[in-house]
C-alpha cells in the first residue's frame, strides 16, 4: 500500500471520557506514522480535551476528508453537530451527549460506507444518554449493522492474541440462553473463522464454549449443548473448519491465553467479556486505581472495519484528565491491520 489507511475517529459520549483519550491517542507520533487519522464530531469538544490535558495540539476543522492535513501536531476535526460545550458538563447523561454520539457515528459509517475512508476506530457511548435522545438501539454494533445493512454479525473483543466473540451480546441473561441455536452458534463459528483469516491466522483453531456448567455434564445440567451447540460444531467441522467444543466454560479462556485456540466463540456478553476484562483492565492494590486498561472490541460481518476501545465513557473519570488512552491505541492499531488486509484483498 502505497498511502498509509485513512482512519475516522468517533469521541463517543462527549460527556465521557472520549474526547480525552482521542486527543491523547493523537498526541501520540507513532499513530501519524502508520495512519492517516481525523476525529468525527464536534469541535469545541475537541478544544476542550485539548484544553483539559494541557498540550499543544491545534485543532483544524475540515469540511471533506480531503481538506485534513493528517499532520502530527494538529487534529483534523470532521465538524458533527453544533451546541454550547456549557450544555453537556463532564460525567452527566444528556439527551445532546446521546445526540451528537449517535451524529458522528451515523457520519463516520457514511464516510467509510462511500469508501472516503478505510477504517472507522469509536470511542465510548453511553447507551442511556443514547436512548434518551430518541436512538433505540443498545450500542454501536446494532447501529452499524443497521445503517450497513448487515444481518449476519458479531462482536469480537481481543486482547493480544486472545479473542472471544459473541452469540449474543446486550440481552437478558435468560433470554441469552434462548438464544443460543444452532444456526446462530454456526454462524457465528463461521464468523470467527472468517476474522481470523482475515488476521492472517491459516487454518485457526476455533473454541466453542459451553452454556451451562461443564458443557452440562452429559444432560444433567441443560440440554443446549446436546441440542444446540454439539450439531453447529459438527455442522461447521463437516465444512473443514477446524472447530472444537463445547469446551467447559471455566476452563476455555484459560487455554486461549495457553495458546490452544486462536479464538472462543462464547455463548453470551459476560462468558466473553469478564475473562477478557480480568486480562485486560488491571487494577493497582496499592492505589485504587487502574493501571491498565487494554483491549479492542471489533464488530465482525460488516461491509466496512469497525474497531472500538472495550471499556465505557467512565463518567467517575470524565473532565479529570486521568483516563488512559491504551484501548483507543489498541482499537486504533486493529483498525490499521484490518484496513490493510482488506486493501491487499481489494488489489489481489
Ligand atoms: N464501547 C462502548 O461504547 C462501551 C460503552 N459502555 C457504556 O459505558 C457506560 C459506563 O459503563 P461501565 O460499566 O461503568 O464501564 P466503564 O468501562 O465506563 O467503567 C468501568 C471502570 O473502568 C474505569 N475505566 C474505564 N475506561 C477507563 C480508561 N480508559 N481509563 C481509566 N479508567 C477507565 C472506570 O473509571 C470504571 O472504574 C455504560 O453506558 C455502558 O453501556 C461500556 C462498555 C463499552
Ligand atoms: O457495551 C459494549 C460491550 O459490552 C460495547 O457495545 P458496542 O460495541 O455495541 O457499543
Amino acid at each position: 500500500m502505497n498511502q498509509l489507511p485513512i482512519l475516522g475517529i468517533t469521541m463517543g459520549d462527549v460527556s465521557g471520557i472520549g474526547p480525552e483519550i482521542a486527543v491523547k491517542a493523537l498526541n501520540h507520533k507513532e499513530v501519524y506514522e502508520t495512519c492517516r487519522p481525523l476525529v468525527v464530531g464536534n469541535s469545541d469538544i475537541v478544544k476542550r480535551a485539548v484544553e483539559l490535558i494541557g498540550n499543544d495540539l491545534k485543532v483544524h476543522v475540515i469540511e471533506h476528508v480531503v481538506d485534513a492535513e493528517f499532520r502530527y501536531g494538529t487534529i483534523d476535526v470532521y465538524h458533527r453537530t453544533d451546541f454550547n460545550i456549557e450544555d453537556v458538563p463532564y460525567g452527566q447523561v444528556s439527551t445532546l451527549g446521546g445526540k451528537a454520539a449517535f451524529e458522528a457515528i451515523e457520519k463516520v459509517i457514511e464516510l467509510a460506507m462511500e469508501d472516503k475512508i478505510d477504517a472507522t476506530i469509536t470511542g465510548p457511548l453511553n447507551k442511556e444518554a443514547l436512548n434518551k435522545a430518541g436512538y433505540h438501539y443498545n450500542g454501536h454494533t446494532e447501529i452499524y449493522a443497521e445503517l450497513t445493512d448487515t444481518k449476519r454479525y458479531s462482536m469480537m473483543l481481543a486482547h493480544e492474541n486472545f479473542r472471544v466473540v459473541h452469540v449474543s451480546t446486550h440481552v437478558s441473561l435468560r433470554k441469552a440462553c434462548d438464544l443460543v441455536k444452532k444456526e446462530r452458534v454456526r454462524e457465528v463459528i463461521e464468523i470467527a473463522q472468517n476474522a481470523c483469516l482475515s488476521l492472517g491466522i491459516n487454518n485457526p483453531k476455533i473454541a466453542v464454549a459451553g452454556l451451562n456448567p461443564h458443557s452440562g455434564e452429559g444432560g444433567l445440567f441443560g440440554d443446549e449443548e446436546i441440542n444446540e451447540i454439539i450439531p453447529a460444531i459438527e455442522d461447521a467441522r463437516s465444512r473443514g473448519i477446524n472447530v472444537e467444543g463445547p469446551v467447559p466454560p471455566d476452563t476455555v479462556f484459560s487455554k486461549a491465553i495457553g495458546g490452544q485456540y486462536d479464538i472462543v466463540v462464547a455463548m453470551y456478553h459476560d462468558q466473553g467479556h469478564i475473562p477478557m476484562k480480568v486480562v485486560g483492565f488491571q487494577m493497582d492494590q496499592s492505589t485504587g486505581s487502574w493501571k491498565a486498561v487494554n483491549g479492542v472490541n471489533i464488530t465482525l460481518g460488516l461491509p466496512i472495519i469497525r474497531s472500538s476501545v472495550d471499556h465505557g465513557t467512565a463518567f467517575d473519570q470524565a473532565g479529570k484528565g486521568t483516563a488512559s488512552e491504551e484501548s483507543l491505541l489498541n482499537a486504533i492499531s486493529y483498525g490499521i491491520d484490518l484496513a490493510k488486509a482488506r486493501l491487499n484483498k481489494k488489489k489481489s
